[in-house]
């Protein structure tokens, strides 16, 4: 007899769900094994591998680019991967990984959970079932799998410290949910996304020197001018509503025309989870884009920060970056008005 059993590739890297009590307070301790174990028996071959064990504070472009090597270089002969993450930063990751692992070609699905998997109530056991549900059938694609819901990765935030509805996707409805008789996993047209890749490419060269500025009034246009002194690249702004940004008393926009003339892409992101940014309503947005701001539509801040560092990576200059920030690379952000 065949065996039909989906294959599937369990990559641990820490996080709440493989963490065990210690004197300095939670740290990641449990293998992949471990995890398995306590879930119990699941419809499908899964192997694991320990590939980090570090609480996702610690992850950073180094971490990212190890496991996007670990995915690429392992996938072959899974029909989907999961990797548990802890969800401090598994949003960065997530969008990193779509920039790193263009035109995929097997599930990716991330998840991690609130409550440490050793806890009798923990959601843990819950989001890997989901996670292992959503790596057998999903599109190839990168995701985040969390309290039901599988989501789009690079269009994800975690909006909650400790609660279990811990992830939102950003501007575009999760890709698949749990039916609500549990059987199965619905999913929706969104899941799809064409891509310009026909073959899977690894791409991990990122530049890190670059900042993310929350705008708030009375911020100093001069510190953002003291970044790029201390060697900044890139910047991403959350400006206010639309993407706004003030030139009264305190000349914000002047600050960022400046460093845009000196070849160092600003991304105008906005404050607001929700909807888009739009720099040509008002006044203070049509300022910022005249000056040269990049608009960055209805991306989220995670997603917009790491497609900077990423194309920064790839030596693009200001125009080449604009255009960059022009294009829909993997479901990131929607380029064409509704
Ligand atoms: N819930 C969690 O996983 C939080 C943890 N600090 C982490 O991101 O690794």
């Amino acid at each position: 007899m065949t065996n039909t059993k989906k294959k599937i590739l369990l990559l641990s890297t820490g996080g709440t769900i493989a963490s065990v009590a210690s004197e300095e307070g939670l740290v990641p301790g449990q293998s992949g094994a471990e995890l398995l174990h306590t879930l119990g028996g699941q419809p499908y071959e899964i192997t694991a591998k320990d590939i980090l064990s570090l609480d996702s504070s610690n992850i950073q472009p180094e971490e990212w680019a190890y496991i996007a090597e670990q995915i690429y270089q392992l996938r072959r002969g899974y029909d989907g991967i999961v990797v548990s993450h802890g969800t401090d930063t598994m949003a960065y990751t997530a969008s990193m990984l779509t920039f790193m692992l263009q035109g995929i070609d097997l599930p990716v699905v991330l998840t991690g959970s609130q409550v440490p998997m050793q806890a009798i109530l923990s959601d843990a056991p819950d989001n890997l079932r989901v996670a292992f549900a959503a790596a057998a059938t999903c599109k190839p694609g990168i995701y985040i799998a969390f309290n039901r819901q599988i989501m789009r990765g690079c269009r994800c935030v975690k909006i909650r410290t400790t609660g279990f509805d811990a992830f939102k996707s950003i501007n575009m409805d999760p890709v698949a949910q749990v039916t609500s008789d549990g059987i199965d996993i619905k999913h929706s047209a969104n899941e799809y996304v064409p891509s310009e890749h026909a073959i899977c490419t690894l791409n991990t060269k990122v530049n890190p020197h670059v900042a993310m500025v929350k705008l708030f009034p009375g911020f100093d246009p001069a510190m953002l001018k003291a970044m790029v002194d201390a060697g900044c690249k890139g910047i991403v702004v959350e400006a206010y509503g639309l993407g706004g940004m003030n030139y009264m008393r305190r000349n914000m926009v002047k600050a960022v025309g400046e460093i845009i003339k000196q070849g160092i892409p600003v991304i105008a992101c906005s404050q607001c989870l929700y909807e888009r940014t739009d720099l040509t309503k008002y006044e203070v947005g049509r300022a910022a884009l005249l000056e040269g701001a990049i608009s960055g539509r209805d991306m989220t801040s995670e997603s917009a920060v790491t497609k900077l560092m990423w194309a920064l990576g790839q030596e693009m200059d200001l125009e080449e970056i604009r255009a960059f920030f022009n294009k829909d690379i993997a479901g990131e952000v929607t380029i064409a008005r509704p």
